[in-house]
């Protein structure tokens, strides 16, 4: 298992970065390679992102020593999305399938994973959104058909799209970890149009089901002075409280989005008229 560690930085800080500086801060490109156990630990809220592509024959994590507690779920929950084929996810000998677009929730004191799936040929590929847990919640699998969908813009604004829930009070409760995946609708580009801020949420999305030579134009910053990252299959971008997120795809594609924070009030939002956008 891998951890790398980020700092997080402030609307003031980015206004001097150039682009290397800016991805460093803000993007995670490397979180997907096959047979490892990839994570990146931010100090934005102190969520903990990571990735996995794992054989048949599987993988096995769950040791703390990198984030100081016994176990890397001693103090932590965590929501796994299967971006890839069908997988399996044993969590202290409980086994669950994932199926493509399917949610499990691990409730904090989780010792030992082991992630593997059913075939070579369409791997299973995990995405997973960790943070800390004051409360305890029992492990469970989410298919995507016990989602809470939302469905969201127009396609004459090319912002249709559908959002599903699944790590959300009225889904699958948790301490603080809300998670779901947002598919934009064949010919829509933009995803969380109109944007907005929550002043008492982090986020970061994950986005996949982007073809290799595509790529999201994700724009963040304060409304009033954005910036853009250029995003591609399997990248995460994260984006702290003050910063809006928001982004249009040349091509077909869909995210992860997973939060953390104060609250878990998915509309304790301020919207963003466009009009303010800089
Ligand atoms: O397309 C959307 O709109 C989203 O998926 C929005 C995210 O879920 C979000 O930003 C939640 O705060
Ligand atoms: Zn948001």
């Amino acid at each position: 298992m891998t951890m790398k560690i980020l700092y997080g930085a402030g609307p003031q800080d980015i206004k001097e970065y150039d682009t290397e500086r800016l991805r460093a801060e803000f993007l995670i490109e490397d979180l997907f390679r096959q047979n490892e156990v990839r994570f990146t630990y931010t100090h934005v809220d102190r969520l903990m992102l990571g990735g996995a592509v794992p054989s048949s024959e599987g993988l096995t994590f769950g040791s703390g020593e990198e984030i100081g507690t016994p176990y890397l779920l001693s103090a932590r929950e965590m929501g796994v999305a299967n971006l890839g084929g069908a997988g399996t996810i044993i969590v202290d000998g409980q086994s669950f399938v994932l199926e493509n677009r399917d949610v499990l929730y691990i409730g904090r004191g989780a010792r030992k994973i082991t992630i593997s799936s059913e075939t070579a040929e369409m791997p299973a590929r995990f995405y997973m959104n960790s943070v800390p847990a004051g409360s305890d919640f029992p492990h469970r699998l989410i298919k995507q058909a016990e989602s809470k969908p939302l469905d969201l813009g127009e396609e004459k604004r090319s912002n249709k799209r559908r959002l599903r829930m699944y790590i959300h009070p009225e889904v699958s409760p948790s301490c603080l970890l809300l998670m779901g995946i947002t598919d934009l609708a064949e010919g829509s580009i933009w995803n969380t149009m109109p944007p907005h801020l929550h002043e008492r949420r982090m986020e970061a999305y994950c986005y996949f089901d982007l073809a290799p030579e595509e790529r999201v134009i994700h724009l963040m910053g304060r409304p009033e002075e954005t910036r853009h990252l250029i995003v591609a299959d399997g990248n995460s971008v994260l984006s702290p409280a003050w910063s809006i997120h928001m982004g249009a795809g040349t091509g077909p594609y869909a995210f992860v989005w997973g939060m953390t924070g104060e609250n878990q009030e998915y509309n304790d939002v301020a919207p963003v008229a466009l009009s303010d956008l800089k």
